[in-house]
């Protein structure tokens, strides 16, 4: 009877949830419908309008205003939750934020996760990590055969977002086994998105814009042959369910485990795969290779670096072309792998036809929208 009354009284907390994958990982809970879920708490550093909407279902949804760097605030946040799913984290591969910004919000912000979860005695811990943390690596080395979570590569980071991801990462992994209070064992676990696209990807907008700034046109500038990783945003949020769901069915086998988020996007490079949403919506990629010569990007790259230091002073110079995104748009990164699919039966939710349509769908509705 404890047990039932238990099963029916529980909390899940999605730190970051007000954010892209944050947003798809609330709704995906609230549409799935999992009889034992009581509240959902919502703690972000912002939080948005369209919480208001989702306050009048069954589910009790709660928004928590905080900043994941204040541990007393994550403490307060984690305290009586069964599962934290914790998205919240800076994602600035532009020079946006400082280096020791990002270290303590994605770092530090993470041990805060941790320790909340141990003093609080909240058992199930489940991380949104990044492919980068793996790679691509600062050699530009590509990931051959589309790797799994087993390919040996030589993860070497100099770059503050990925290396954040990969101390952040380390961190959850560790943690598993500790003693939470109560002295049952924490069960943490780490998903690894390649990058994600869908509604309310801010960077897939950027790139529709200037398109329409060009007569409807982008210009390649990555050869076709450079295979990005790419996965919808739904299954990734999909994915956070799944194993917060089954953690602790399943915690000997994925305590402490790692895995790529994957589902049947096709294996392109960046651009072509962007085409796939930008075409359908009136743009066209100009050229069948690169406009640019590579050297060339790279200069522009390195100037656009050097731009930044020397304007920091006086304002914020951040483009979308810089020495590491030139890197990681250059270079293979994909992933093949079923061992979500082995150890908690994942399965994508939607089908690329499916992603492909509300991506699309999404980007239209963007047309007319404020920017
Ligand atoms: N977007 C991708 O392609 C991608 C790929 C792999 C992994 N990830 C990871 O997924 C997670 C979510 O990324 P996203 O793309 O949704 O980014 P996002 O910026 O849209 O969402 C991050 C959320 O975290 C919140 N946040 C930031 N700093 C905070 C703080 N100090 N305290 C509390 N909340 C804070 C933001 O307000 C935002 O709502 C991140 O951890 C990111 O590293 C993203
Ligand atoms: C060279 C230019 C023409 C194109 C520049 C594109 C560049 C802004 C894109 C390319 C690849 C993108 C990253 C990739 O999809 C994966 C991730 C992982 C995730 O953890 C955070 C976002 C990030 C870094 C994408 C950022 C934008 C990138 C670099």
């Amino acid at each position: 009877m404890a047990g039932t009354a238990q099963a029916q009284e529980q909390v899940y907390l999605v730190t970051g949830g007000c954010g892209f994958l944050g947003e798809h990982v609330v709704r995906m809970l609230l549409q799935q419908q999992e009889p034992r879920l009581r509240e959902i708490r919502i703690f972000d550093l912002h939080l948005s309008p369209w919480l208001e909407e989702l306050k009048t279902g069954p589910v009790q949804v709660t928004a928590i205003q905080g900043d994941v760097t204040q541990a007393h605030e994550v403490a307060a946040a984690v305290a009586g939750a069964h599962v934290v799913i914790h998205t919240a984290g800076l994602v600035d591969v532009f020079g946006r934020s400082s280096p020791k910004t990002i270290h303590e919000v994605n770092v530090q912000g993470t041990k805060n996760v941790i320790e909340a979860c141990v003093q609080t005695g909240t058992r199930f811990l489940v991380y949104t990590s990044s492919m980068e943390v793996v790679g691509p690596n600062i050699k530009g080395h590509p990931f051959y055969s589309r790797g799994n979570e087993e390919t040996p590569y030589e993860a070497v980071h100099s770059h503050p977002y990925p290396c954040s991801k990969a101390l952040a990462e380390q961190l959850v992994l560790e943690a598993n086994g500790r003693r939470v209070r109560g002295g049952l064992p924490l069960v943490t676990c780490a998903l690894r998105p390649t990058g994600i696209y869908g509604e309310g990807h801010q960077i897939m907008r950027d790139f529709y814009r200037q398109g329409l700034r060009l007569g409807c046109r982008l210009f390649r500038a990555i050869p076709a042959s450079v295979e990005h990783g790419r996965v919808y945003v739904g299954n990734v949020a999909w994915m956070h369910v799944l194993v917060a769901r089954e953690l602790e069915q399943r915690e000997k086998l994925m305590g402490g485990q790692v895995y790529f988020c994957y589902d049947e996007s096709p294996y392109k490079s960046y651009e072509d795969f962007n085409m796939e949403f930008l075409a359908p919506c009136g743009l066209r990629l100009v050229g069948t290779r690169p406009l640019v010569p590579y050297w060339l990007l790279v200069l522009l790259a390195t100037l656009n670096a050097l731009l930044q230091w020397l304007l920091r002073p006086f304002l914020l110079y951040a483009p979308m072309l810089n020495p590491y995104t030139l890197a990681v748009a250059n270079t293979t990164f994909t992933v093949s792998t079923n061992k979500a699919q082995r150890h908690f039966g994942y399965e994508p939710l939607f089908s690329w036809e499916d992603s492909r349509n509300r991506t699309i769908r999404w980007v239209q509705a963007v047309e007319g929208s404020p920017s």
